[in-house]
């Protein structure tokens, strides 16, 4: 399989090349040159599967090449046997035809846990291989950071820093990362925003001179290794649930977008969706972008739900450019308006391709009322990024069965569960004490040469 920048300027890579990289040099983000189809005969066999099973099946073709398969299929059998749940990702059912997939039963609690853990695995291996050491540099709003520091622990290979914005994680998802006292992590935190810190890490990538020639990687959704891993959940559960014979709606909490892409992957490779519905916070910027046909520069203020505080969402660019029919020269310019005016214009051709796209935005006190309506309900205390994809939800269910996915736990989102009115959930037994640990982490202005200086001098 070649890789290609969306944005069209920059070579094709393979496998290893884009496992190893972040951004394309142009800028642009590396998307497959085409993607493997299931039949509805191959699907109904792949309803069969374990966890780590259709995700071999499902991900092998973008891997072919880069390792042997049996090897592939052992690495898979390892990271998903880390999850706290034996189907891994459990679909419960909250009403009639809507269902949550529980997505926090890995590592860390958090979606993320699905890609990182593999992701990890996979750059030790492939570092490992040339003899190489690699620094890690990623940006997180919480749940990316802990999840990569998790998934890149398995192995000796990387040096790993990460950028969150300074008190504007929970401080269940900070201590996550900083009691992690490892001397190959960095946690700072950037006094800034989280879209600050992904344009740090973004800048980063563009000029990477301040690394006197190490390799420099890529743990955010940039990463193609990211959304690869997250297609397979939209199988599993939409396998789960009827399709290939019926198909399915998915409600997905939005932000950076890598979630949802990997939904649209997974509709392009053979699984039947009628509905893709983005929810987000009231930084609403793909909402906007959804609804109106634009792409607009917005200011950014912390919510409830502090993992989808983003307002410049990465991934957004390969959706458009999946919908454009693989256009990079009109992605290339609407990129660069953007880049230049806060404020570009989505073709109509390209909207009319989103015609099963819809969205919503929920607003804190909105978040609030439906944890605190479906607890009352139905006993279940769902996290404030999950209440938001569950009340967008709300508005579109029909006949057609809907998945909401779940994206974290509640534990990790003390204050808005409070604000329900509700004892927050107890952390997992292995993070008993979490609040007792040590932390260690530095704090940074929000300026990207102190960045840079920070991670030059702790390599
Ligand atoms: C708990 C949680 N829900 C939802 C999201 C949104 O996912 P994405 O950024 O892939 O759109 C994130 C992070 O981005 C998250 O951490
Ligand atoms: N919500 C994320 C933000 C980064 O998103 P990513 O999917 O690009 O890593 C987080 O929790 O850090």
């Amino acid at each position: 399989m070649r890789y290609v920048s969306t944005r069209g300027r920059s070579d094709a890579l393979d496998f290893e090349g884009v496992l190893l990289r972040g951004l394309a040099p142009d800028g642009g983000l590396y998307v497959p040159e085409s993607l493997p189809t299931f039949s509805p005969e191959q699907l109904r066999e792949m309803a069969k599967l374990s966890y780590a099973e259709l995700a071999l099946e499902v991900t092998w073709p973008f891997v072919d090449g880069f390792m042997p398969k049996a090897e592939y299929a052992a690495l898979l059998t390892e990271t998903y046997a880390e999850f706290n749940h034996p189907a891994v990702a459990p679909l419960k059912q909250l009403d009639s035809n809507l269902w949550l997939l529980e997505q926090f039963h890995g590592p860390t609690l958090a979606f993320k846990d699905f890609a990182l853990q593999l992701l990890g695995r996979l750059l030790n291996l492939a570092l490992a291989r040339k003899g190489e050491r690699g620094v890690v540099l990623g940006a997180t709003s919480g749940d990316t950071g802990s999840a990569a520091i998790e998934g890149c622990r398995h192995g000796n290979q990387l040096d790993v820093f990460i950028l969150h914005p300074h008190e504007r994680v929970s401080d269940v998802q900070r201590r996550q990362m900083t009691t992690v006292l490892d001397p190959s992590v960095f946690n700072i935190a950037v006094q800034g925003d989280f879209d600050d810190c992904q344009a740090a890490v973004k800048a980063s990538f563009n000029d990477q001179s301040f690394l006197n020639g190490k390799r420099l990687i890529a743990v955010n959704s940039i990463n193609w290794a990211r959304v690869m891993a997250q297609i397979v959940y939209f199988f599993y559960s939409g396998l789960r649930l009827g399709a290939p014979d019926k198909a399915i709606s998915f409600a997905v909490p939005s932000a950076n977008f890598g979630h949802m892409f990997a939904g649209h992957l997974a509709s392009q490779m053979g699984l039947p969706v009628e509905q893709f519905i983005v929810a987000t916070n009231h930084n609403d910027a793909l909402d906007r972008s959804i609804k109106g046909g634009v792409l607009a520069r917005q200011a950014l203020s912390p919510s409830l739900s502090p993992s989808m505080d983003i307002v410049v969402s990465s991934n957004f660019e390969r959706l458009l450019y999946a919908l454009s029919g693989g256009d990079s020269a009109m992605i290339d310019d609407l990129m660069k308006t953007f880049a230049e005016t806060g404020h570009a214009q989505i073709p109509a051709a390209i909207m009319q391709a989103a015609e099963r796209w819809t969205s919503g935005a929920v607003d804190d006190a909105e978040t609030v009322a439906t944890i605190k309506r479906w607890h009352a309900q139905s006993g279940e205390i769902l996290d404030p990024h999950t209440a938001i994809g569950v009340r967008v939800a709300e508005d579109h269910v029909g006949t057609t069965p809907m998945i909401c996915m779940a994206t974290a736990h509640p534990a990790k989102f003390a204050e808005a569960v409070v604000a329900a009115g509700l004892t927050p959930s107890a952390l997992p037994s292995s993070m008993a004490d979490l609040m007792d640990r040590q932390e260690r982490y530095q704090v940074l202005a929000n300026d990207v040469a102190a960045i840079q200086a920070y991670v030059a001098a702790n390599i």
